[in-house]
């Protein structure tokens, strides 16, 4: 059977963070009640003109020149004629043949390698509303529509079919969410809608240089969904080709209950658009001048501030990638970084315990109760030996889960690391004692017996004693 590869191109919706709609100065607030934030421009009543906010041909640009786009000096907004509930005026202002950028591109990082994916386009639309559908009215089943999102700035970002494999695609779209991130333009929260993928996908026997017959996939709203749908869809099209069909050109959408991709629309049924100049709005002029404004407002972007992380605090670069991949944790590690001047040990400890506990308990950066403020503190209070390494687990998912000082914590658990000699000298003795036969094991040779006996004593002081002292205090004696 023949070997295939897989190509996939990702379209991403955006929603840009302004404050008003893209044509009129309704508010783009999430999660007012329905149908508060409309008027009659984005409601589509006749006889109304858009006008262009300003503030989204600047997001726009901004996230163009952050995706390494050319800013198109001219361009201008198109209908996309068709027909749904959600879209009241039956076509939505988008821009087709000449968008605001084009032929950026993007580095992603797997398995220590690095690959660069094209951007094919940047540009700017309005979303459309929100049907919510209700059940059945006797058998006929109806929604109910909420154009609080109709109007809302998006920008589309459309990449070249350069990606192989679903991780490919996934890091892709975690580092668009990255950078776009980095710029503000945008919250880029998947699970309120603010950034949308869809996914493009066709294979081809492996040698073979023209591309497949491709599917889209819509409808995937987490980046492991993204995983799993076009893991699913990459085998049902090499199951077609191996059975001797032909992958059909269709839309299909991800059913994440049943772990499938469904058919939705085919090529015959796909929309004629009908694209046409929208006539109520002018040609879109940009200066050089203005985009060299934005260029200069822009972040350090992620690539920049790994390469920075490794130069200035002499992370390895798997560290930095790890700590750059959001602005929030990057602004965390060098806050603690400034507070505490060892980047290696708060990489450690940000890459390690903390990131755990963010994982069992499903908190991002920003809903982390330790301040890096407090972070430092522990390390600090860990450096000076006030408490023991063992201590400072036990101390750092306490403030993980309560936002206490570290300082407080200790005290009140009474966790102060014992380093007095004679104390730890007696603990150090009983142990011996009671432990003959470990104690006869190490003195006829097997040195590894020691560890036992460390453990013993950790485990009489409940892990507060200093283990420098407790390992040179059992050496003396055992080799006494
Ligand atoms: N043979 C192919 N296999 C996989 N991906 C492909 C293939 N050909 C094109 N693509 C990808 O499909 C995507 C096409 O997106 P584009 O927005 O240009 O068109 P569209 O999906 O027809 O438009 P719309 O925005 O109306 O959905 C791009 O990301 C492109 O890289
Ligand atoms: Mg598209
Ligand atoms: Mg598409």
């Amino acid at each position: 059977m023949a070997q295939y590869e897989a190509v996939i191109g990702l379209e991403v919706h955006v929603e840009l963070k302004t404050n008003t709609k893209i044509f009129c100065n309704s508010s783009t607030e999430f999660g007012a009640d329905p149908n508060h934030h409309v008027c009659p421009v984005c409601l589509g009543l006749p006889g109304v003109l858009p006008v262009i906010n300003k503030k989204v041909v600047e997001y726009a640009i901004k996230a163009g020149l952050a995706l390494n786009c050319k800013i198109a000096p001219f361009s201008k907004f198109d209908r996309k004629n068709y027909y749904y509930p959600d879209l009241p005026k039956n076509y939505q202002i988008s821009q087709y043949d000449l968008p605001i950028a084009e032929h950026g591109q993007l580095e992603i990082n797997l398995d220590g390698e690095t690959k660069r994916i094209g951007i094919t386009r940047v540009h700017m639309e309005e979303d459309a509303g929100k049907l919510v559908h209700q059940g059945t009215i006797s058998t006929t089943p109806y929604s109910l529509v909420d154009y609080n999102r109709t109007g809302v700035p998006l920008i589309e970002i459309v990449s070249e079919p350069d990606m192989r494999s679903p991780e490919e695609a996934v890091a892709y779209l975690e580092k668009l969410k990255a950078i776009i991130q980095y710029t503000e333009v945008s919250d880029c929260k998947m699970q309120e809608g603010s950034l949308r993928c869809d996914a493009n996908i066709s294979v081809r026997p492996v040698g073979q240089v023209e591309f497949g017959t491709k599917t889209e996939l819509k409808n995937m709203n987490s980046f492991k969904a993204l995983h799993k749908a076009i893991t699913y869809e990459i085998e049902r099209q090499i199951d077609v080709l191996d059975e001797g069909g032909q992958v059909v050109q269709e839309t299909r959408t991800w059913d994440e209950d049943k772990g499938v991709t469904l058919p939705l629309r085919s090529k015959e049924e796909a929309h004629d658009y009908r694209y046409f100049p929208d006539p109520d709005l002018v040609p879109l002029v940009i200066s050089e001048a203005w985009v060299d404004e934005i260029r200069a407002s822009l972040p350090e972007l992620p690539d920049e501030r790994k390469a920075r992380f490794v130069n200035e605090y002499g992370l390895p670069e798997y560290d930095a990638l790890v700590l750059t991949s959001t602005r929030e944790l990057a602004d965390y590690f060098e806050q603690c970084v400034e507070l505490f001047n060892n980047p290696k040990t708060v990489s450690n400890w940000v890459m390690g315990d903390l990131a755990r506990m963010m994982n069992a308990t499903g908190r991002e950066i920003g809903a982390v109760r330790i301040k890096p403020a407090q972070l430092a503190e522990m390390l600090k209070l860990l450096d000076k030996g006030t408490i023991s390494g063992k201590i400072a687990k036990t101390v750092f998912e306490e403030m993980f889960n309560t936002g206490k000082d570290p300082g407080v914590i200790v005290e009140e658990k009474g966790l102060v690391q014992i380093s007095d000699e004679g104390k730890i000298e007696k603990i150090v003795s009983d142990v011996i004692a009671a432990n003959p036969k470990s104690v006869e094991d190490y003195r006829g040779g097997k040195k590894q017996a020691i560890g036992f006996l460390v453990g013993q004593v950790m485990k009489a002081t409940k892990g507060k004693a200093n283990p420098g002292l407790v390992n040179k205090l059992l050496k003396e004696k055992l080799d006494s």
